[in-house]
């Protein structure tokens, strides 16, 4: 039934106040207001329809981003949107396109290594979008081992220019979005070589194209690599190949801030350190974590809203079958999942303040908290997009047979949020770099020197070594210190026993090797730890409106105890509770679950989506499914004829010739 809601039954049940939570989801009223806007703006505009992007061809579906990413800036232009709200709007309309490499990575890269005079001369062409850009790190042969990176800049004093060539064929950079067929310009990572010497790997602006005709520049071999994972998906994406034939750029173009060449050919270091040119993967992966919640929450919303449409058993005495939802494995599945987008959520506030604060202090000459910014985005990157990609699969699962369908959303939403595993670092090898991270600071402790940030608690790793949970009874497991205590426990002895094994080592290289596995899992520990105590943290706040901090409470206590259930052979093997504790947290898991039932309505609705947005049938804000189903599968092209191209031509044959064989 058309304008009918389905699910207001389920949204009269919700015993806290939604609006209020929409506001703490967004950030602020503010926050809310705009993205409200935005999202509106965008819904109500049929030029950002996507709902047929499953079914065009590449060269189509690539032409329609065009026209998406070309109209989205007349809009930003025409009602003159602020950059907060131009950056809202290109999130709602929801394409991977050139724009986020621009945007996201190129104008980045230039602002944290330009000096003073390259911002002043870069910026304003990027910020008009007068040059598109893109990020050219990764090669054919390289992606993880930057240090391995194979592109050569040779210094040329003779013309005052760097000489950029591919030697090889690994050498070719491999996968930066937007370049295969847009980008004018590129922040290029080669090894700058000067006098015959090897410098490592550095950052420079190369163009590409010709701002006249688009055609590449002498000397750049450029296109797009080819089709990637599910239909319409990333594909939206050109991502691209290129390569050098000593390509000549004027000597100004390398980024300067962390180092630079002098007219002479000098090579001289600033005080800043070496890491930054590696710092807008720092920044990246900070808004991936922010969009992890993003990503998840909308799959949640589709598998809760269907979850509660959806009936399957259990009719007695006239009553009607019983809805998925209150089957308690899903529940057991579904809400730790609810649990961890507003975990992710709050989680992302953190970290972006933490990376403000780092940039802060860089701009003071202060590289003191830059350790604990890498370890922090490289970790939190890695948790949250494995936990989200799981999680939407999951939610593709919870809902049955629909969910495969690409009217779902589902299958689209997995398939351009996959590869958040691997880009900006893959997932193990920024996990390992938090285990170095771990490793150092338990080094360090006998010096004297004091841990500080998210690894504070290993300053009481003698205490943390000797704790034992006190928690007697199932609610005893909603005290925050009973959880941190666990938590904090079982990431301390995880690290101290990696780095135990490791001083058996004669060559650490070589044991940080060997016992890789056990350092991940110590990295993934420390990982669970920052975002539970992080969303106690945001718990200590003043969270206006009824019953939303109630609700947020039962929803941290579900993210910690689902991965104390989950890991308990972690928290069992390392000494931290007993396993009478253990199956407590899950008695206490039980009641959390039925305290969420009434109100997961109201929890997915506080996401604020339109349903542009989540592009679902089965998350229709209305829950009018099954109508909505029968209607989509008509719109089909193999639905446009009764009788299907092929069919006379392959089926008919053969269909005679069976008959034929079988009279005979
Ligand atoms: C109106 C206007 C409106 C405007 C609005 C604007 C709106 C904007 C809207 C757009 C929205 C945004 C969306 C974006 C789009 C996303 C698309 C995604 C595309 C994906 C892009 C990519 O995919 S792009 C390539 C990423 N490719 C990697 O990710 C390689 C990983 N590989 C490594 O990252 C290194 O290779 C690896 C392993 C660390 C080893 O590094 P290595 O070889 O040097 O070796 P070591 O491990 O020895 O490290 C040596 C020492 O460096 C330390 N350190 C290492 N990294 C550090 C770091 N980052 N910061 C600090 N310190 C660091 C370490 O801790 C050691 O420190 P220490 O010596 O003190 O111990
Ligand atoms: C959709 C997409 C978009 C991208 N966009 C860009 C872009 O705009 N610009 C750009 O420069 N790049 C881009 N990339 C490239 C991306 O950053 C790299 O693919 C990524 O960093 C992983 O590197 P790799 O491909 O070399 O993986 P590999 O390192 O080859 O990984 C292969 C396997 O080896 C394992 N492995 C590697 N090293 C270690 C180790 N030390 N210890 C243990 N295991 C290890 C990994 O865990 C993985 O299982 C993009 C990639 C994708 C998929």
């Amino acid at each position: 039934m058309e304008g009918v809601d389905h699910l207001a039954f389920e949204r009269n049940k919700a015993q806290f106040d939604v609006d209020a939570m929409k506001i703490v989801w967004a950030g602020s009223s503010h926050a809310l207001e705009v993205s409200d806007r935005m999202s509106r703006l965008v819904a109500s505009d049929p030029a950002f329809r996507k709902d047929n992007r499953a079914m065009l061809g590449r060269k189509e579906l690539f032409k329609n981003t065009l026209r998406k990413a070309a109209y989205a800036l007349k809009r930003i232009i025409e009602l003159r949107l602020s950059e907060e709200e131009a950056s809202m709007l290109r999130s709602f309309v929801d394409e991977p396109a050139f724009t986020d490499l621009h945007w996201g990575m190129f104008v980045p890269a230039i602002k944290g290594q330009g000096t003073e005079e390259q911002l002043k001369k870069w910026l304003p062409l990027a910020q008009k979008m007068q040059i598109i850009g893109c990020y050219a790190q990764t090669e054919l042969g390289h992606g993880s081992n930057v240090q391995g990176l194979e592109t050569t800049v040779t210094f040329d004093p003779k013309t005052d220019e760097f000489v950029i060539h591919s030697p090889t064929l690994t050498s070719s950079k491999w996968w930066p979005g937007g370049l295969g067929k847009i980008s004018t310009h590129a922040v290029v990572y080669g090894r700058l070589i000067t006098d015959g010497q090897d410098h490592g790997v550095h950052g420079f602006i190369v163009q590409l194209r010709s701002l006249d005709d688009h055609l590449p520049l002498p000397g750049i071999t450029v296109g797009d690599i080819g089709m990637k994972f599910g239909n319409g998906a990333y594909n939206t994406m050109d991502n691209g190949v290129l390569r050098f034939d000593h390509v000549r750029i004027p000597r100004d173009q390398m980024l300067m801030r962390v180092s630079r060449v002098t007219r002479e050919g000098k090579y001289v270091q600033s005080n800043v350190p070496r890491q930054l040119v590696y710092g807008t993967m720092v920044y990246v992966r900070q808004t991936i974590v922010s969009d992890a919640s993003t990503a998840l929450s909308r799959a949640v919303c589709i598998a809760t809203r269907y979850s509660a449409v959806r009936r399957q058993f259990g009719a007695t005495g006239g009553n009607p079958e019983s809805q998925v939802i209150d089957y308690k494995t899903q529940q057991a599945r579904l809400f730790p999942l609810l649990a961890s987008a507003y975990a992710f959520r709050f989680v992302g506030e953190w970290l972006k303040w933490l990376y403000t604060d780092v940039m802060t202090r860089l701009q003071a000459n202060d590289f003191s908290t830059l350790p604990e910014a890498h370890a922090c985005t490289a970790g939190l990157k890695s948790l949250t997009t494995s936990a989200t990609s799981d999680g939407i699969e999951e939610c593709r699962k919870l809902c049955g047979g629909h969910g495969y369908l690409c009217s779902s959303g589902l299958p689209e939403l997995f398939a351009v949020y996959v590869p958040t595993c691997t880009y900006e670092g893959d997932n193990i090898v920024l996990l390992l770099q938090v285990a170095r991270h771990l490793m150092k600071t338990i080094s360090q402790l006998g010096s004297g020197k004091k841990p500080v940030g998210t690894v504070a608690y290993m300053g009481r790793v003698e205490q943390l070594m000797e704790s034992r949970s006190d928690v007697q009874k199932a609610e005893d497991w909603l005290n925050p210190s009973a959880v941190l205590g666990a938590f904090e426990a079982r990431a301390a002895r995880k690290s101290v026993a990696c780095a135990k094994n490791l001083s058996k080592f004669s060559n650490p290289e070589e044991g940080f090797l060997e016992l890789s596995n056990d350092l991940v899992e110590a990295a993934r520990a420390h990982c669970q730890l920052i975002v539970v105590s992080k969303f106690i943290d945001k718990l200590q706040q003043d969270i206006p409106g009824k019953g939303v901090k109630q609700l947020l409470e039962v929803l941290c206590s579900i993210y910690a105890l689902f991965h104390l259930h989950k890991h308990l052979g972690d928290f069992l093997s390392t000494g931290c509770i007993t396993s009478k504790q253990g199956s407590l947290a899950n008695d206490q898991l039980r009641s959390l679950y039925s305290q969420v039932r009434p109100n997961a309505i109201g929890l997915v609705d506080a996401f604020n989506y339109t349903d542009h947005y989540l592009s679902s049938i089965l998350g229709r804000y209305d829950g009018n499914v099954y109508p909505k189903l029968y209607e989509e599968a008509w719109k089909d092209p193999l639905n446009d004829s009764v009788i299907p191209d092929g069919f006379q031509e392959y089926i008919r044959p053969m269909l005679k010739q069976q008959l034929r064989n079988a009279r005979l």
